[in-house]
């Protein structure tokens, strides 16, 4: 019989939660840097971590019926970090083909979402991707949601629209908005 301890797996959790978000952090300050927006820009604006989310997931081996662990997407959220084990899945679309994302240890692979794309006017693309049923093993992985608060609001930012003189691709909205337009379309 497993003897689970309770305490131990809520402390450890907990700390990987927490050390995630401050992840979360470091690499939104280079896509703050990349992007070229002014230094601590994203990280003032981006400054209420309530909405983050750690999921973990297990993977079952593909059938014959079966063989899509999770369907192609893009994540909804600013970043995504997710560990994966070493019987991988994670597939990544770029011009049109799957590239396989070969799992390293200790690696962190990490996910520009949506509201990244949104902010910056399509500058960075949130990534497609996918998750391919493993063949006669399961697959385990963890994934990190750095999001934004819900009430946030979201417009493409002036540095990449009037400041260059570029339209606004998207209109503004509060980021529950899209949030939960997203959670009722992959009920469908
Ligand atoms: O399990 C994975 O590797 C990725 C999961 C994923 O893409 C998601 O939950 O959005
Ligand atoms: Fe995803």
């Amino acid at each position: 019989m497993v003897k689970i301890d309770g305490i131990r797996i809520r402390k450890v959790t907990e700390e990987f939660f927490t050390e995630l978000a401050k992840v979360g952090q470091l690499v939104e300050g280079i896509l703050n840097d990349c992007l070229g927006l002014p230094a601590g820009f994203l990280k003032e604006y981006n400054n209420d971590r309530s909405w983050d989310v750690m999921l973990v997931f297990r993977y079952y081996p593909a059938t014959k019926a079966d063989t899509i662990g999770a369907y192609e997407h893009q994540d909804v959220n600013n970043i995504t970090f997710v560990f994966q084990d070493d019987v991988g899945g994670l597939e990544v679309q770029k011009d049109g083909e799957w590239i396989r994302v070969t799992p390293i240890e200790g690696a962190l692979v990490a996910n520009v979402g949506d509201m990244i794309q949104a902010l910056s006017n399509n500058k960075f693309k949130s990534g497609v991707h996918r998750v391919v049923s493993p063949e006669g093993a399961s697959r385990h992985s963890i994934a990190f949601f750095y999001h934004l608060e819900g009430e946030k609001w979201v417009e493409p930012l002036s540095h990449f629209t009037e400041e260059i003189g570029d339209k606004p691709k998207y209109r503004g909205f509060p980021y529950k908005e899209y949030y939960a337009l997203r959670l009722a379309w992959t009920k469908d």
